[in-house]
Order: C-alpha cells, then structure tokens, then sequence
C-alpha cells in the first residue's frame, strides 16, 4: 500500500508560524519539513506548547504560516479544504446536547447539503464504524466520554474526507478506556485506508498507533526526530511489551529530552 512513488498527501517544507502577541512575537512552529503519504497513521507528539495544534490548524487550513510551503493532494490547503479533504476530531467531543447522536453526525452533511436520503445512509454506515449502530436515537449526555469521542470521529469521517487529523482525541479518557479506543481506531484505519494526523502526549500511544511518529521540542516548535515505525501494522495490544516496541518508545523519549536540552 505504501507506493514509494507516489506523492505524499501532505507536504510541509521549511514552515515557520510566529504570532504576533501583545507580550511580542511566538514563535509557534520553526522550520517544519514533514512528507505523509497516503494511508499512513502520522503522530505528533511533543510537551506542552511546541506547536503540534498549530501544525494540524496550519495543515487543515485553519492558520496561514509565516514561511514555507505546504501542500495537501497537491493543492494548497485552502483549496484541499474546499475539496473536503479533511475531518478534524478535537480534544473535547464537543458534540451539541440538543441534538442525538445521529443528528450531530449529520450536521455537517446538512450544511453540505447532502440529500436526505444520502445524509441517513452515511450516518448509518460511520456509526457501524465507531460501533454505536445502537445509540443513534441517543443524546449525548447519556454516552459515556470515550463513546462521545466515538460519534465525533463518525461526524469526522461522515462527509468521506481522506484526511482524518485528530487533536489529541483520547486525552480526557482513562486508560482503560483509552486502550480500547486505540485498539477501535486502528481497526477503523485499517479498514477505511484514511490517512491520520494524531495530536498526543503519550508515548505509548504515539508508538502503538502510528507508522510515523514525529516528535517536535518547544521554543520554538522543531521537529526533532520522525520515525518510520517497523512495527506491523496488525496491532495486538500485548505488542506494547515486544522489544520492538520498547525500542521505539525509547527512541521516543530520547528525541524528546533532545528537545529540552536546547531550551
Ligand atoms: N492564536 C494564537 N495566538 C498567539 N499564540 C498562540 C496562538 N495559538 C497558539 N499560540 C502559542 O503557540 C505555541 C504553540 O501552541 P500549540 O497549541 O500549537 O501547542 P501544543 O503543542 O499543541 O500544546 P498542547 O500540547 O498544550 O496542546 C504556544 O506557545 C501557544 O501559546
């Protein structure tokens, strides 16, 4: 699946975003070249501040850069955008409370305008996906949080963008709860074939989910190392004890130290 000779889907060379603040400039993200190809399952990880939110806000179009380039499917980002490239799954589920499961999921389909007809049908098909076919009719107050993740990632994957970037999806959520939905997500990706941007603060999770794992350094955002997972994409979660694993995630943490010596 991973043809080397195609062009990446995203393509960052040299960004730089600096926003001006009234307390003077941030420099949020320095110098970022990253390629992504189709299908890959692309992590972000890094402390607090280093810019992996601004890298996917400037990737779906949501902030301009300062410097440097970027393409997604050979388009600017403005224009992938407009394509209905990506879906973009936040840290909170932020579903409404007046509107069920089912109709939060459609909400983006109706201001598509999608027929009705259409709209029914996919909501149907992304609620299989995330596994709550049961829960349509619900509110969301009555889901648990992991379950609420669950329907904003349906909502995501409703209009069929190739692109899914997910901020941090699982950060509230217990580590039980967390596994589970790691496990979900990557059975989702594997059957879907969608390429993924995941925000995270976790190592493990970085190293469980992901073909590539870029680690970035604050002050300014850098990327300090990625790394081309060799894990197998078929994932048990008893993997996370494998030598293999334990090697990546040491790599993980030493890019990570690397980051802060240079503070
Ligand atoms: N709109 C903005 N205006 C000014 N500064 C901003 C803005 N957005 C982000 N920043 C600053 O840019 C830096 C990078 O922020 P960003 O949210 O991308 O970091 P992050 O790595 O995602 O952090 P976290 O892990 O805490 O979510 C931070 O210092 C932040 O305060």
């Amino acid at each position: 699946m991973r043809d080397t000779l195609t062009a990446p889907v995203i393509s960052a060379k040299n960004l730089s975003l600096t926003f001006q603040t009234n307390d003077g400039p941030v420099h949020a993200l320095k110098d970022v070249s990253l390629d992504i190809a189709k299908g890959e399952f692309v992590s972000f990880i890094g402390p607090s501040g280093c810019g992996k939110t601004t890298l996917l806000r400037v990737i779906a179009d949501l902030e301009q850069p300062t410097e440097g380039t970027l393409t997604v499917n050979g388009m600017s980002p403005e224009a992938a955008r407009k394509a209905r490239a990506y879906g973009y799954v936040f840290q909170a589920a932020g579903l409404y409370p007046w509107r069920t499961i089912a109709g939060n999921v459609k909400l983006p389909l109706e201001i598509m305008g999608f027929s009705r007809s259409e709209q029914e049908a996919r909501v149907e098909r992304v609620l299989e996906l995330v596994e709550l076919s049961g829960f349509a009719r619900k509110f969301p107050w009555q889901l648990s949080g992991g379950m609420q993740q669950r329907a904003s990632i349906a909502r995501a994957l409703a209009f069929d963008a190739d692109i899914l970037l997910m901020d941090e999806p699982f950060g509230a959520l217990d580590e039980i709860v967390r596994d589970r939905l790691n496990e979900q997500l990557l059975e989702l990706w594997a059957r879907t074939e969608k390429t993924i941007g995941f925000v995270t603060h976790s190592i493990p999770e970085a190293v469980y989910l992901s073909t590539k794992i870029v680690v970035m350094s604050p002050r300014p955002g850098r990327i300090t190392d990625i790394i081309d997972s060799p894990l197998p994409r078929e994932r048990p979660l008893e993997l996370r004890d494998s030598p293999e694993f334990i090697e990546i995630a040491h790599r993980v943490r030493e890019g990570l130290r690397a980051g802060h010596l240079d503070d």
